[in-house]
């Protein structure tokens, strides 16, 4: 991590009065960094303190401290946003005392059921208020919007849920009216899924880089890094995390199970290793030219298709033998059915 600390006034909610009547000294974690946390105090230092408070407890970005003749002390939190890394087999605490969790999918996406369900049970083990937000609205039709309230309605029920749009405006100010000076709120999210543009939107202002200006990886990717506290003023703080990729289904083995539409199709490739990107006789190309496959099939497919990549590459080579026994299966499949 680079650059000043950023000054982050503190604006205390009801509950932590008396924690500061009793203590004096009351301050947030607003970043952790390698072990270590970066703390604003309630005069407005910036604080470096060691990544673990008093009794080894472990600090997050959010999590609120005190100190009681130099040691420090974490308070009991209002909500923990955890979510289980499945490279790593264990689970990750990403964000703390968070009043409204903003559960980010794109419209793109937003009909995944699996993604849907796996977002609402972090939302409900939170303790925070879950809020679904489907972004990129502008991108579905009347009639996606319509299968997207059928899908959300039965994969996340009880989980109020927002379309919105940062080019038209679409749903901001409903998020927006969840907000206000002393609540926190967290964005969560497949990588690209919109969250730092949302915050933009609800911050009115360039408060986070988004996938457009960012740098790019080679395959054109682009990830927020840090985990990092920002202030709104009027509209509270929030706590922007990194893009999840380990949220959804990702290997590649899945991605073709859940998309067994495009995975037939491409039986037919001239290439067997055809991306379906710009490929000479790709039949899933030609298949969404022709309408035989539904508008955004594969653009959906394609999504999950890079994060499994990535998952695949990040895994190392467990994870790329069993993608090779995943092919090695399907050739005797398709053998089997005469292909
Ligand atoms: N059409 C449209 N595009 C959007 C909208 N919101 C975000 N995008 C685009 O989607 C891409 C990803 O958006 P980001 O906000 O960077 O996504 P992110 O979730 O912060 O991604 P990570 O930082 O990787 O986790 C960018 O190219 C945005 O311009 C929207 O409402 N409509
Ligand atoms: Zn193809």
């Amino acid at each position: 991590m680079t650059g000043e600390p950023p000054l982050i006034p503190l604006r205390l909610p009801e509950r932590l009065r008396p924690t500061q009547d009793a203590h004096g000294l009351v301050g947030r974690v607003v970043r952790v960094d390698r072990g270590r946390a970066l703390a604003m105090d309630d005069s407005g230092r910036a604080v470096e303190i060691p990544g673990s408070a008093s009794a080894g407890a472990e600090l997050c970005t959010g999590d609120w401290v005190t100190w009681t003749s130099g040691e420090v002390t974490r308070l009991e939190r209002s909500s923990v946003i955890a979510r289980a890394s499945r490279a790593r087999g264990e689970g990750q605490t990403v964000a703390v005392n968070v009043d409204v969790l903003f559960l980010v999918v794109r419209a793109e996406e937003a009909t995944r059921e699996r993604l849907l369900q796996r977002l609402a049970a972090i939302g409900w083990d939170s303790g925070a208020r879950p809020v679904l937000v489907i972004s990129a609205a502008d991108r579905a039709t009347d009639a996606r919007r319509r299968e997207i309230e059928r899908v959300v309605i039965r994969s996340a029920p009880g989980v109020e849920w927002v379309m919105t749009s940062a080019l038209s405006g679409e749903g901001i100010e409903e998020l927006a009216s969840m907000l206000g000076p002393t609540t926190t709120a967290a964005l969560l999210g497949h990588s690209g899924a919109g969250k730092s543009t949302l915050i933009n939107s609800i911050a009115g202002a360039n408060v986070q880089q988004t996938g457009e200006v960012r740098a790019r990886d080679v395959k054109g990717r682009h990830t927020t890094t840090s985990r990092e506290l920002i202030d709104l003023g009027e509209r509270g703080y929030v706590i922007d995390t990194p893009g999840v990729r380990e949220l959804g289904v990702l290997d590649g083995h899945s991605v073709e199970r859940t998309f067994t539409d495009v995975a037939a199709l491409a039986q037919s490739c001239r290439f067997s290793d055809c991306r379906h990107e710009s490929e000479p006789g790709c039949a899933v190309l030609a298949a969404t030219e022709s309408g035989e496959l539904e508008p955004g099939r594969l653009d959906d497919y394609q999504r999950l298709r890079r994060e499994a990549d990535h998952a695949e590459r990040k895994a190392g080579p467990a994870r790329r033998d069993k993608g090779r026994e995943y092919n090695r299966l399907s050739r005797q499949y398709r053998r089997a059915r005469g292909h």
